[in-house]
């Protein structure tokens, strides 16, 4: 469904949001529609010339390297421009992340742009979605943190085009290093885990934050 047809936005910054999500999600189904296309070359010249014309509508100030998106709440929540949870980026699924008992889960469906062996995700988009929900356990058990270690193992093929579950949770903390382990299964088989991670974050010295991060 477009977001842009849902219910009225609250604020402007709802508002704002609304626009950007309804932009990533179509701009998803042109990623898909592009790697799934099986349509004649002069087709495709004529659809590059429209996206040309249209990116070159997105004009205005850029933000820069370092500038925090003001429609995000940084660091520990709302992402919009997440390569993994931004709604308003189309290299994101989006994943859709919840709370759970210990930690926290993550929902998703992946498609064939995000495909390696044919039909399968791709092993490094299987790490992005841990590296990411792993992020998001330190957030949400209070210490924001960067991933210094992150070890996989993967079981078996995680299939495209099938709902997904990413769970991730802390085990332990030593100071500013936290330790943390992840998963994922499809929805319809929670108890195979396809992948599982293990992970150290560290939180980094309030002098280095300020440095990583001039702008928060
Ligand atoms: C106030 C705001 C803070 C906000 C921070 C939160 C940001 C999160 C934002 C949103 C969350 C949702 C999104 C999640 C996204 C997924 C996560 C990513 O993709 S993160 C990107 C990939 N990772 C990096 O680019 C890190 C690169 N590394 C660094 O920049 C530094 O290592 C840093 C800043 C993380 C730490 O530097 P130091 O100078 O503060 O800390 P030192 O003293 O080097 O280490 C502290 C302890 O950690 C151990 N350590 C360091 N590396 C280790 C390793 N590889 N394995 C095990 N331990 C390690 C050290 O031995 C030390 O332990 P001993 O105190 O001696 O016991």
């Amino acid at each position: 469904m477009n977001a842009r047809h849902t219910a009225a936005p609250s604020t402007d910054l709802d508002h704002q949001r609304e626009a950007i999500a309804g932009l990533g999600h179509e701009l998803r189904a042109l990623v898909d529609a592009t790697v799934r296309t099986v349509t004649p070359a002069d087709v495709l010249h004529r659809v590059t010339d429209e996206v040309r014309r249209l990116t070159s509508q997105l004009t205005g100030r850029r933000r820069t390297r370092t500038e925090i998106p003001h429609v995000d709440e940084f660091p520990g929540g709302i992402r919009m421009f997440s390569p993994v949870t931004g709604p308003g980026n189309p290299l994101a699924p989006p994943v859709r992340v919840t709370p759970d008992g210990d930690g926290v889960t993550g929902h998703c469906t992946l498609g064939i742009a995000h495909e390696g062996p044919p039909g399968y995700v791709h092993g490094g988009m299987s790490a992005m979605l841990l590296d990411e929900l792993m992020g998001w356990a330190c957030s949400a058990a209070g210490t924001p943190a960067m991933t210094v270690s992150l070890q996989l193992r993967y079981h078996g093929p995680v299939p495209v085009e099938t709902p997904l579950r990413v769970h991730a949770r802390v085990t332990g903390t030593e100071a500013r290093k936290v330790f943390v382990t992840g998963s994922i299964t499809t929805e319809a088989d929670g108890d195979r885990q396809l992948v599982t991670a293990e992970a150290v974050f560290v939180a980094p010295d309030p002098e280095r934050a300020r440095a990583l991060f001039p702008e928060r």
